[in-house]
């Protein structure tokens, strides 16, 4: 038997945060079946945004045509793929070398759990005082006959050829972020859509421009499409759906969410899963206090992002080392980087609108503004929310380019309850920032 003070089952930015908080001060060992670094770098924010890099200059390049920008930009798929890969490839071998740099055990493999603090692999045994588990997720595909020759976002970020006509199952932040890099690269991208929304749950102004920008782009929408069957066809496979709906596509890409299945039987330790999740308390421990779960394997209410499970394996390390406060989330911005960008942080913009009394909503088309018309970009909106009584900003919404900065900057003053005194702040000018003062 191998003593440990704490295991942690998955190495993605969940588990790597919690084992690199506790090294200094605990015997840890980590588990990962797969690949040392999770699911964000190696399959997903990060390969995201390389390849949406060559994206977005697709757009730029199209919006400034009427500014005298010729010819048509083409990206070589495969060595754009290359490029990713230039980075995907040092991920796990350089998170193994950080875990071991920072005196964290590691063990690769399958694992079952033997008992309440006892893990085994390969004929081993594991045990520990304490135990966290950040098994993340994994792509669902839809219960329909032939999902299996369905492929998902982990194939579609990692192929070798662009196919050349593609579909994505779903409308969520997959399909539309994966739907825009695989356009701007020249495939034909068709989306299957189950309704006429869009990334449940936003402002639907702001979809309703991200759908028009990436019908634009040449996307494809096939809304109230309820899809029943998958079939091999001889370029690809065949998609069928109620009313006589077919679409023939080389691939087609479930983008239907995200299973947190662990793959593990829980039943030794008398642990449930629901659809979400792992249920856990506000210290993150599930009903086991001494078994905690983190990141995107948990059944919550806060958005499933990396810097999320970051923040709450390292809230973890801190309870295990006698912390006793319960866990409280900073504001979390969330982004997606489509067609256009669409970004909000704090309170939502709908509740806002519908509560006057309380809040100051300042939303703005500012697609004219110097900033936006420099680059016409025709999408660009900017809505914040501050709080009536305390005149603070207490939320935001962004469209358009420079989202991922202005929402940042938002972030920090939401969070640091700070007012904003454009009196006092220069910032480089121009820039997006630099308009600050009047979105506020
Ligand atoms: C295509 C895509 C794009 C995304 N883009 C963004 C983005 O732009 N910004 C953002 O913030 N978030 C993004 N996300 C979400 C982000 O990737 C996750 O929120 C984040 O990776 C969650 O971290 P985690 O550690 O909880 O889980 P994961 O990163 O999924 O890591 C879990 C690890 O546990 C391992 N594991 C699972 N089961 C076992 C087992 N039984 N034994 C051992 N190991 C196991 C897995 O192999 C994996 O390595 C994206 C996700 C996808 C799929
Ligand atoms: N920029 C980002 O931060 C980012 C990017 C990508 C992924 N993510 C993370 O990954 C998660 C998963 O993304 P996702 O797009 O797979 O899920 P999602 O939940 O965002 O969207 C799923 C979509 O599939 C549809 N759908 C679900 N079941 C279906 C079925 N049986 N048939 C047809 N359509 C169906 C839903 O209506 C929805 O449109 C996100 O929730 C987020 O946590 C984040």
């Amino acid at each position: 038997m191998n003593h440990y003070d704490v295991i942690i089952i998955g190495a993605g930015p969940a588990g790597v945060a919690a084992a690199s908080a506790l090294a200094d001060h605990k015997r840890v060992m980590v588990f990962e079946r797969d690949l040392w670094g999770g699911t964000c770098p190696n399959r997903g924010c990060d390969p995201k945004k390389m390849l949406y890099r060559a994206a977005e200059l697709k757009t730029a390049t199209r919006d400034m045509q009427p500014a005298g920008v010729r010819g048509e930009l083409t990206i070589n798929w495969p060595e754009l793929m290359a490029h990713k890969r230039s980075y995907t490839s040092t991920v796990p071998g350089g998170t193994l070398t950080g875990l071991h740099a920072a005196g964290v055990n590691t063990r690769h493999g399958e694992l079952e759990f033997f008992n309440r603090h006892t893990v085994a692999l390969a004929g081993d045994l594991f045990d520990a005082d304490d135990i966290i588990i950040a098994t993340g997720r994994k792509p669902a595909k839809p219960d329909i006959p032939g999902a299996e020759l369905l492929k998902t976002s982990n194939e579609f970020l990692d192929l070798d050829q662009l196919p050349q006509r593609i579909a994505f199952i779903g409308a969520g932040y997959v399909s539309v972020e994966l739907a825009n890099i695989a356009a701007a690269a020249g495939a034909d991208v068709h989306i299957i859509n189950r309704s006429e929304t869009i990334l449940r749950g936003w402002d639907e102004r702001a979809t309703a421009t991200l759908k028009q920008a990436m019908t634009n782009a040449h996307i494809h929408w096939h809304d109230n499409i309820h899809l029943e069957s998958v079939a091999k066809s001889e370029s690809g496979v065949w998609l069928h759906g109620e009313d006589g709906f077919s679409l023939n596509v080389n691939a087609a890409f479930a983008a239907t969410g995200r299973s947190a299945d662990l793959g593990i039987d829980l039943s030794p330790i008398g642990l449930e899963m629901t659809a979400k999740g792992l249920p856990v308390n506000e210290f993150m421990q599930t009903k086991i206090p001494h078994i905690y779960a983190i990141g995107d394997a948990v059944d919550k209410t806060q958005p499933k992002l990396t810097p999320v499970a970051s923040f709450e394996g390292r809230y973890v390390a801190k309870h295990l080392l006698g912390m006793s406060e319960p866990i409280a989330y900073p504001v979390i911005p969330e982004i997606v980087f489509g067609t256009t960008e669409i970004a909000r942080v704090g309170v939502d913009l709908q509740t806002a609108k519908a509560d006057p009394d309380r809040y100051q909503v300042l939303d703005q088309d500012v697609s004219n503004w110097y900033t936006y018309h420099r680059t016409l970009d025709h999408t660009a909106r900017v809505a914040t929310i501050r709080d009536r009584q305390t005149q603070l900003l207490v939320g935001a919404l962004v469209v358009g380019d420079h989202a991922e900065e202005l929402i940042n900057q938002f972030t920090l003053l939401i969070q640091q309850h700070q007012a904003f005194d454009p009196q006092q702040v220069l910032f480089a000018y121009p820039s997006a920032s630099s308009d600050l003062s009047y979105l506020l």
